[in-house]
């Protein structure tokens, strides 16, 4: 018989223990082709694993969390998943928090492939946490939500995100506004399963009122915010604020390209992820 795998401690205590620890800095992985250009490195493969891998070593241990963004593994096909495999699999030996950014939702029998991959025990491309788009309704969700509180894993489900575009769809309806809905079903979700929340929630930091317009205390979400948007989108410290004021302990503000831009060099990669995680401090 396989020697059974240590139980994981449920993924709001994780992510508590290594904000305590490093601070609440969330630093996207976003192998852009021009940013392996800039780095002088191929957009190939190869490239991306230098890549991936000099991003975890430099930036993991002064972050919450890293977050690969599926797509750019996925347009190198086969090869590009096995990159995010290895990078997967190397934070997890390093102690680094994982979030991949692959923005999943379909019908329920679908979505249980979906979590299984992303959220699965022994899964090759299992993170610690995935992000999830809610567009086929909440409940479609259902698969990832119970996987990743089974796995001790998380998900941080699409509400107000950073784009204009998403206004048009997510804003709609004021009171019964789409993002109300899933910022309410959200806060169930993680007060039915009691302790540290399993279910976040994706908040651009660009959304100036975005507390208000989720009618909700944020506290009462009892689980983790995602506020990509930080740096190359134009938010910092004062938007930040503006957008989450007292829930700002439970926010984790993402920043990919503004941190990536300051590479290849380990020194000045590190430097740039504690200048942007103290700023916001
Ligand atoms: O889920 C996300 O991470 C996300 C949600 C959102 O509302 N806005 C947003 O920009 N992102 C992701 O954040 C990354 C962009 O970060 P920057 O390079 O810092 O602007 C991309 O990987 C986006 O997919």
């Amino acid at each position: 018989m396989p020697p059974e795998a240590a139980p994981r401690a449920p993924f709001g205590e994780r992510l508590a223990a290594v904000r305590a620890a490093r601070g609440s800095l969330c630093v996207g992985i976003d192998p852009h082709p021009a940013l392996l250009a800039a780095w002088g490195l191929e957009d190939s493969p190869a490239g991306l694993e230098r890549f991936s891998l000099a991003v975890l070593d430099a930036v993991g241990p002064v972050s919450a969390a890293l977050k690969p963004q599926v797509a750019l593994y996925e347009r190198h096909g086969a090869r590009g998943l096995a990159v995010l495999e290895t990078l997967l699999s190397r934070a997890r030996d390093a102690g680094v928090l994982t979030i991949a950014d692959a923005k999943r939702g379909d019908i329920g029998s679908t979505m249980q492939a979906y979590a299984d991959a992303w959220l699965g025990e022994d899964r090759p491309l299992a993170a610690d946490a995935v992000t999830l788009n809610p567009y086929l309704g909440f409940e479609s969700l259902r698969p990832a939500i119970d996987l990743a509180r089974e796995t001790g894993r998380g998900v941080f489900v699409l509400a107000l995100t950073s784009n204009a575009e998403g206004q048009l769809v997510q804003h709609v309806g004021g009171d019964s506004s789409v993002a109300r809905s899933i910022a309410h079903a959200a806060a169930a979700e993680n007060r039915r399963a009691g302790g540290a929340g399993h279910v976040g929630l994706v908040v651009g930091a660009t959304i100036g009122d975005a507390a208000h317009r989720l009618g909700l205390d944020l506290a009462a979400l009892n689980g983790p915010i995602l506020a990509p948007g930080v740096g190359a989108q134009g938010a910092g410290t004062a938007e930040l604020r503006a957008a989450f004021g007292d829930a700002l302990p439970f926010v984790l503000p993402t920043s990919s390209r503004a941190i990536l831009a300051a590479g290849p060099g380990a020194a000045e990669l590190r430097a740039a992820a504690e200048r942007t995680r103290d700023e916001l401090a």
